[in-house]
């Protein structure tokens, strides 16, 4: 067994939600590990800095981690914590996703000071959002709806939904929970309705790969169940395709020893949405999830966004 270090340093964005996420992993530790320091740094990333465009439109999800991925090859922090739908399935090199906490909510909720539910919004209102998941779902079920983008941490959507920059908008409820906002929502949405994003609600911990001593420190924080979920459903996003270009959405379940998983794949516009499921032993679900997101690329085509 490694020398278990006294002190550790985690880095994190530094969005009120963020600093939440890493304010429970250090109590995790701490809980785990009596006597450990824990240290937090903010690192600033390009995610955080671009507010004005779609995250598609700049790079993706990988505005989000590259930096703190630079943080801990260059020694800056010797952890990272991450949402996990904001997490490329291509780790970069030389780092490892060391665990993942016990996820939160899967659900997406409805935020709206007009309509109690999204479906009974006028025609024609407008939704603000940039995910383009989430646009293309709606847009299935709502046509006349208009899509105008709207990023930036939870406080500053409230904000633009308050001044009337859109009459609702979506977020996830896990985020709510965590920041204990969840009474602002006003509706949740199943899944069923609106399929989450993969790794939705799920929080994770990168560390350098060669860390040997931080994978045993972390390894009392990892829940098996939420990893599995986690880990299945990145299989699905890694097939389909592992950056946010294109809408996807994704969600597993696990009774004993089965898995059940859920995946979908849709024109931005809402056009066209493609949906596949499988289920079986846990053993085999990142074999049989990408077994089933290959036919739903079959499926798909060459012209399917076009
Ligand atoms: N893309 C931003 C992001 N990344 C993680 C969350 C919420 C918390 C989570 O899903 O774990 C959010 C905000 C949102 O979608 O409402």
């Amino acid at each position: 067994m490694p020398q278990l270090p006294d002190r550790i340093t985690l880095g994190t964005r530094g969005s009120p939600l963020a600093m939440l996420q890493t304010h429970e992993v250090r109590n995790k530790l701490t809980a785990a590990h009596p006597g450990l320091t824990v240290e937090i740094v903010e690192i600033s990333v390009a995610g955080d800095r671009i507010q004005d465009r779609a995250l598609a439109e700049v790079g993706g999800k990988g505005l989000f981690t590259k930096e703190l991925d630079k943080a801990i090859l260059d020694g800056r922090c010797d952890a990272a914590v991450h949402s996990m739908k904001d997490v490329e399935t291509w780790l970069a090199d030389g780092i490892s996703l060391t665990c993942v906490l016990e996820r939160e909510d899967v659900r997406d909720v409805f935020l709206s000071p007009k309509a109690a539910t999204l479906m009974e919004l006028p025609e024609g209102a407008r939704l603000g959002t940039s995910s383009l998941r989430r646009k293309a779902q709606i847009l299935a079920k709502r046509p006349d709806l208009e899509v105008v983008l709207f990023r930036g941490n939870v406080q500053t959507r409230l904000r633009k939904l308050d001044e009337g920059v859109a009459d609702g908008t979506l977020l996830a409820l896990a985020g709510l929970n965590r920041l204990d906002m969840a009474h602002v929502a006003t509706e949740v949405l199943s899944p069923d309705f609106l399929l989450p994003a993969v790794a939705q609600g799920a929080i994770g911990v990168t560390v350098g790969a060669a860390r040997d001593d931080l994978a045993t420190l972390f390894a009392p924080l990892n829940h098996p169940e939420s990893e599995s979920r986690v880990l299945m459903e990145r299989a699905f996003l890694d097939v389909m395709d592992g950056t946010c270009h294109t809408p996807i959405a994704g969600l597993s379940e696990i009774h004993g020893d089965r898995f059940a998983f859920r995946g979908l794949v849709a024109r931005e516009d809402g056009t066209r949405v493609l949906e596949t499921a499988c289920d079986g032993p846990l053993d085999q679900a990142e074999t049989l999830v990408r077994g089933v997101a290959q036919a739903l690329k079959q499926e798909m085509g060459d012209r399917f966004f076009d």
